[in-house]
């Protein structure tokens, strides 16, 4: 648990805000299913840029500007940062100047993650404070991974925060959810140097070059995407079972599935969904 923070932080200063976060993300949900994955991915990009300090929601001058952080390249399909700021003002209502947008924004893509069929974690420990920095997009851009990011780097990047290589590996379960934009894909695709050494099944590979044609231009590989894996809008293990199949989108998903450290725990969540019971195809019908 962070500094100061606490599992029943809210008990008695804001005792309704799960419930306010939890209906403002299940109505969002409803209404656009993407949304889950598109919490969960705001929080990591809050997270990994100055601590999970609700900096990526601040626009300095009422306006997205070079100097907030969506300013970054990196922070390109950030989505729903309106919906934080709507769950923020319905909690406002209730309990002024308790409840920061920070501890909203973890909140919210807990509830994300529920809503969607992952687990909802018992502990979430909460007392976040907003951060007082201005923000800062050259920040963002060197501290949020680039797409193309290999193993080694990324194992380091989540070390850096005190996580083993198993947790590393779930982490990137995220990418269960959501879907990715050709232009984050162009590279890994196109790249006249790419090592051969990428994992990718060739039937796969190639869906992805039809999909994502080497000479659309900026706008329209920002217009087209991949699902991160077939369920997208499921928080379930399909992302690892894809990549035991040779069908990671970028090189990280790839890579995991091959190397030696990473790839036990890849089998390991690819077998495991959590011992559920089966879901069967036909109701009639035992197979
Ligand atoms: C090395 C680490 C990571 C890299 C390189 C990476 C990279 C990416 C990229 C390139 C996209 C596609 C964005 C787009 O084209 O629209 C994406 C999507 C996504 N990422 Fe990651 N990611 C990483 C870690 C994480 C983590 C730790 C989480 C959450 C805990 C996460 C959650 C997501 C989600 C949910 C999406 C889908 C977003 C949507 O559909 O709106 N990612 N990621
Ligand atoms: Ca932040
Ligand atoms: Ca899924």
């Amino acid at each position: 648990v962070g500094v100061g923070l606490s599992d029943n932080f809210y008990e008695e200063s804001c005792p309704e805000v799960e419930s306010i976060v939890r209906a403002g993300v299940q109505s969002a949900s409803l209404t656009d299913p993407t949304t889950p994955a598109a919490l969960l991915r705001l929080m990591f990009h809050d997270c990994q840029v100055q601590g999970c300090d609700a900096s990526i929601l601040v626009n300095p001058d009422g306006v997205i500007t070079k100097s907030s952080e969506m300013g970054s390249t990196k922070n390109f399909g950030i989505r729903k940062r309106e919906l934080i700021s709507l769950v923020k003002s319905a909690v406002e209502a209730v309990c002024p100047r308790r409840v920061s947008c920070a501890d909203i924004l973890v909140m919210a893509a807990h509830e994300a993650v529920a809503f969607s069929g992952g687990p909802r974690i018992i502990r979430l420990p909460l007392g976040r404070r907003d951060s007082i920095n201005p923000p800062n997009a050259g920040l963002a851009d060197a501290s949020l991974p680039h797409a193309d990011i290999g193993l080694d780097s990324t194992l380091q990047l989540f070390a850096k925060k005190g996580m083993t290589i198993e947790e590393s590996v779930a982490i990137l379960g995220a990418h269960t959810l959501g879907v990715t934009h050709c232009i984050n894909l162009q590279s890994r695709l196109y790249s006249t140097q790419k090592s051969n050494a990428t994992n990718q099944n060739p039937a796969f590979e190639l869906s992805l070059k039809t999909r994502c044609p080497q000479l659309a231009g900026p706008t329209a590989s920002k217009i087209s995407f991949m699902q991160n894996d077939l369920t997208s809008v499921i928080f379930d293990n399909e992302y690892f079972v894809n990549l035991m199949r040779g069908r990671g989108l970028l090189n990280i998903d790839s890579d995991m599935a091959v190397d030696s450290r990473t790839r036990q725990f890849v089998e390991k969540f690819a077998e495991d969904q959590g011992n559920r019971g089966v879901v069967r195809r036909s109701c009639g019908a035992l197979d």
